[in-house]
């Protein structure tokens, strides 16, 4: 799914009003009436009361929207104008007549602080105050507002962006925001939903449809897309019934020291379970034992000092390398990788302490192939692309680095972003559960097992961190947070490939209420 910058998401607001000749206070009437349609089903005439917190611009026009389908349906309504400004929009007014035809009970006009309401906790607040509209600092009283709304404890749902947001930056700080229990957003998600510092303020979001020009969204390019199944499905590479195991490759990962051969065990073996025909390890003698009894199927080759790597010569000619896990940072492998680099023609895949070496020295990272794919967790890109000031500073630090250097940046976070050129894949995979040791060795394995068949590195990345997130999320329901392991990540990498083909379960419908209709 696209994520549409603010820029475009007026513009597709207004093509869509010209295309499909309807006005602009039609197109705010099918949001509000999207939002209302959204609660009633979940609320079914509940009489809780509901407080609608509406500015004056066009998200203060959907709020009064839906507080007019809320009232016309019998709900326990309240509705506020949060009145910051005296510029109210045009479809603002025209939804402000709208409800007073409707209710004797007005919207009740704020100014001040002394006209917050009481909200009880059991309460919804429906905060409409500010929308994508949002462009200079918020008068104290309004941040008090949303302190107030964080305090009652209420429920809140946001309408299209939690209120205090930008689209493209993070707020100064967290008391000037609502925090939102659920956000329901137009056209597209915002790429705030998805950052470390920002996410917390939309605990859950959805994108409702508003019938914005399809033509318009199909074209469009957009700075970032969120990466879900159906944009990984197309990146799939069926197999053919004749293929053999020279069809898929022959991985290479490179790593390990002594105590840390598990590293390489883990990366091998997810390398081989993402489908590639061969995978040799190449380690310090010290893995040599570990890994043949560990993984039967891998290859091994030993470099020529026991305990950690200090030359790094093979003589196959591997289809993809992933290199880096657990080799330290010493001088005799810093050597070894440098001149593994001057040799080098394969695609690779760098991780962990290889991404220390590079940042230990810079001029390596011209040794590197284009469309290198580097996978650094915060601190390890931290030492790669200097200190950032907050999550849209490293985005576009990270983006300078991936143009500069012609590299793949895979950002790993809880929302990892793999970062090319101009533009980020947000994926949607994952859960807390992989916040354990050697899950970033499986990702590395999968990516470089991934090129290794064929993939484009950016395909691979993309495709990998998709599945690896979704091993992840398969495996939740067994072992929870706390007690998943990397190797079970990698035993559920094949439901993880099959899921892609699942068809979404249809609604179990009684025989008797297929006779009704
Ligand atoms: N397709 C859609 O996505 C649709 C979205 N809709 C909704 O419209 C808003 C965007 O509306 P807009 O009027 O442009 O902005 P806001 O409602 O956020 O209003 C802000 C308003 O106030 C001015 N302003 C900005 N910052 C401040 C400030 N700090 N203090 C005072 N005033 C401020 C600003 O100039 C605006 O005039 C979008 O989010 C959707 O909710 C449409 O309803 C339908 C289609
Ligand atoms: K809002």
């Amino acid at each position: 799914m696209k994520i549409l910058s603010k820029e475009q998401i007026y513009e597709g607001d207004k093509l869509t009003a010209q295309r499909q000749n309807i006005s602009s206070t039609e197109l705010m009437e099918r949001a509000g009436t999207q939002i209302f349609n959204w609660m009633h089903m979940r609320m079914q005439g509940a009489q809780v009361p509901i407080h609608v917190f509406c500015g004056i611009g066009n998200n203060g026009g959907d709020g009064l929207v839906l507080a007019r389908h809320l009232v016309n349906h019998g709900y326990n309504v309240h509705t506020y104008v949060v009145n910051y400004s005296d510029k109210r929009s045009k479809d603002f007014l025209v939804n402000y007549d709208r409800i007073k035809q409707v209710t004797k009970e007005w919207p009740t006009l704020m100014a001040c602080e002394e006209d917050f309401p009481t909200i009880t906790p059991e309460a919804i607040i429906v905060d409409a105050v500010f929308g994508i509209g949002l462009n200079r600092p918020i008068a104290d009283w309004v941040k008090k507002l949303f302190q107030h709304f964080r305090a009652s404890k209420a429920f809140t749902l946001a309408i299209d962006i939690p209120s205090g947001l930008q689209t493209d930056s993070v707020p100064e700080s967290e008391n000037d925001v609502v925090w939102a229990g659920y956000t329901l957003s137009f056209q597209s998600p915002k790429l705030i939903f998805f950052l470390p510092e920002t996410s917390k303020y939309s605990v859950q979001w959805e994108v409702l449809d508003i019938g914005i020009d399809l033509e318009y969204i199909y074209k469009l390019n957009t700075e970032a897309e969120l990466i879900g199944k159906q944009e990984v499905l197309p990146i799939y590479k069926p197999r053919k019934r004749f293929s053999h195991k020279g069809s898929f490759g022959h991985a290479l990962i490179v790593g390990g020291s002594y105590g840390k051969i598990g590293s390489v065990t883990l990366s091998s073996k997810a390398a081989l379970v993402s489908g590639v025909g061969l995978v040799s390890a190449y380690v310090p003698k010290c893995g040599y034992v570990p890994l043949q009894v560990a993984l039967p199927e891998a290859m091994v080759i030993t470099d020529e000092n026991e305990k950690f790597i200090s030359n790094i010569s093979f003589d196959i000619t591997p289809s993809a390398i992933g290199v880096g896990i657990g080799i330290g940072t010493q001088d005799e492998t810093l050597l070894a990788f440098e001149n593994f680099l001057k040799e080098n023609k394969a695609p690779l895949v760098v991780d962990a302490d290889a991404l220390n070496l590079l940042s230990k020295k810079t001029e390596l990272l011209a040794l590197l192939p284009k469309g290198t794919v580097l996978t650094p967790h915060p601190k390890e890109l931290e030492r790669l692309i200097g200190e950032w000031k907050d999550d849209f500073d490293k985005l576009n630090k990270t983006k300078a680095f991936s143009k500069k250097h012609e590299v793949i940046v895979v950002v790993k976070g809880a929302n990892t972003i793999t970062v090319f050129q101009d533009k980020y894949y947000v994926n949607t995979t994952g859960n807390p559960g992989l916040a354990t040791a050697g899950t970033g060795d499986v990702l590395m394995g999968i990516i470089a097992g991934l090129i290794t068949q064929g993939y484009e590195p950016l395909s691979a990345s993309v495709f990998g961190v998709y599945l690896h997130g979704k091993a992840a999320d398969i495996i939740l329901e067994d072992f929870g947070y706390q007690s998943m392991i990397a190797s079970y990540v990698i035993d559920a990498v094949a439901e993880a490939y099959i899921d892609l083909f699942k068809q979404p379960e249809q609604p179990q419908v009684s025989e008797a209420e297929q006779e009704e209709s």
